[in-house]
């Protein structure tokens, strides 16, 4: 089949390349001139474990290309994925211009039917306002061509993206039943049949409920995680630990074991934006989502928890303190820094007067970028930071060491080296990646999140 992808990001660069895999004829079209050229030259703008090597094989086999041109990528495809970003507005809203950009692309340049498939993470209602925007373009043209309107939202998670959009959980496909409807029914059909051929993880349904399904997800998975953390810091105060918990309530059924992890608050480009998008919805309809609300509250309170925990065990005034920190980007196996807990503790720490010394296993780069950004009002700050070539480096002469990402890499330390090399041996691990009692036998001071019962005292 052949396919157009509108954005060649996380989405629509992972889409691209799985749907090349799978044998289509796949344009990926950008306005970013220097992304497309990375592409071109055979690199990948992000890190995301095993997409170079579909995105090299594909593009060797000549079914997938990357272009800035908008008239050949309207050209290209019975079926447009739009796929481009949807950040939050300053009132919370998900900013739809680059949504409708592309949508008026497609009205300006198309000949002939068009399947157009949301593939972003848009409002409930923005299907329509897509058909309008096409229809409007196609109306100044005085063309009258086909088309229809389809939601599917992605649910991939960064760092294992093909993996997830190779074998989904579940595919949601929203159209309506017009005559265009149904053909774009059977379109997207014949797209998704090899991911499950008796179509039974795909689930049809009208376009808005599509919509809503998307942020429904998140809501709920960003709620569970609010959840646990709120927990997790009364388990601090009561002697509980939020681990056996975690492990006690997750084995019902009915709760499960997923995303139940207490840490130093969620991150990413997701979980944040939709949970106040989601609001917003709801507040232009003059319902206030009380729950949604608590759970965007807890969260921005558990980015600040790493740093309270500094703050009570060194004091205010953290000048001529040196910390290290373990893990930068917002979750393992990604270089994405959106909303990262990483910069809320950096940012405390060097505002406070202290130095830091940061090690990441691929976010490095990126790292320098967003934080060189987070502190351009006070270039002085940013020169507190240091960027340390391995996990070790990092830790000489450091007071104590700050974990923020759950690297598989962290995970087993020579917890030896890693005390000499700290001026004083104490660990503050905003993933509960170790086990107090270990830290305890080996001399660690350790303060992880809600589990006080063994580091009391
Ligand atoms: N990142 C994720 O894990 C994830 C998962 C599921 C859903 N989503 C949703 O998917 C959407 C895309 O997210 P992302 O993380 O891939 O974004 P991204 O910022 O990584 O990529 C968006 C791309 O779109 C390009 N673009 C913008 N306007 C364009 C236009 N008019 N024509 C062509 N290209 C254009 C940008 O240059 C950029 O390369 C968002 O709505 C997001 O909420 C993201
Ligand atoms: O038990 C948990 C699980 C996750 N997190 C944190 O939550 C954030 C988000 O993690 P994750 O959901 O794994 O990453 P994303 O790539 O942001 O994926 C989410 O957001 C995507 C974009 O909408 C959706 O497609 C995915 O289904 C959804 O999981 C990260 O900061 C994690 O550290 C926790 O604190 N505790």
């Amino acid at each position: 089949m052949k396919i157009t992808i509108i954005g060649t990001g996380y989405v629509g660069l992972v889409t691209g390349a799985c749907l090349a895999e799978l044998g289509n004829d796949v344009f990926c079209l950008d306005v970013d001139q220097s992304k497309v050229d990375i592409l071109n030259n055979g690199g990948i703008p992000i890190h995301e474990p095993g997409l170079d090597d579909v995105v090299a094989r594909n593009r060797a086999a000549g079914r997938l290309q990357f272009s800035t041109d908008v008239a050949a990528s309207v050209a290209h495809g019975d079926v447009q994925f739009i796929a481009v970003g949807t950040p939050p507005d300053e009132d919370g809203s998900a900013d739809l211009q680059y949504v409708l950009a592309a949508a008026r692309n497609i009205g300006r340049h198309m000949d002939g039917f068009k399947v157009v498939v949301d593939k972003s993470t848009v409002p409930v209602g923005t299907a329509d306002k897509v058909s309008a925007a096409i229809a409007d373009e196609l109306a100044k043209r005085g063309k009258n061509e086909g088309f229809s309107v389809v939601s599917n939202p992605e649910f991939l998670k960064e760092g294992a993206a093909v993996e997830d959009f190779m074998r989904p959980d579940r595919i949601v496909i929203g159209h309506d039943q017009t005559t265009e409807g149904l053909r774009a029914h059977a379109l997207m059909k014949k797209l998704y049949a090899p991911f499950n051929r008796n179509h039974e993880r795909t689930y049809w349904m009208d376009v808005r409920s599509a919509e809503f399904t998307k942020y429904s997800a998140n809501a709920m998975l960003a709620t569970r995680i609010s959840f646990m953390n709120e927990l997790a810091n009364l388990a601090d105060k009561v002697g509980a630990d939020i681990e056996a918990v975690r492990h006690g309530i997750g084995s019902d059924p009915r709760i499960g074991h997923s995303f139940l992890y207490a840490g130093c608050g969620y991150g990413g480009s997701c979980f944040p934006k939709d949970v106040q998008a989601l609001e917003r919805t709801a507040r232009d309809y003059d319902q206030d989502l009380l729950i949604l609300r608590a759970v965007e509250q807890v969260n921005d309170f558990q980015k600040h928890v790493l740093g309270k925990k500094v703050v009570k065990r060194f004091g205010d005034d953290l000048s001529g303190k040196h910390f290290a920190v373990w893990g930068l980007a917002f979750k393992p196996n990604t270089d994405d820094m959106r909303e990262a807990s990483s910069r809320v503790l950096i940012g405390e720490l060097v505002r406070r007067g202290a130095t830091v010394a940061v090690y990441d296993p691929v976010a490095m780069k990126e790292a320098e970028r967003v934080l060189k950004l987070d502190f351009a009002d006070d270039a002085k700050l940013f020169d507190r930071i240091s960027f340390a070539a391995n996990p070790m480096a990092a830790l000489g002469d450091a007071d104590a060491l700050a974990i923020v990402t759950e690297w598989k890499a962290f995970r087993s330390p020579d917890f030896d080296r890693v005390k000499a090399a700290l001026k004083n041996p104490v660990i503050f691990d905003g993933r509960n990646l170790f086990e107090p009692q270990v830290m305890a036998d080996i001399g660690i001071e350790y303060h992880g999140i809600g589990r006080s019962i063994l580091t009391r005292g």
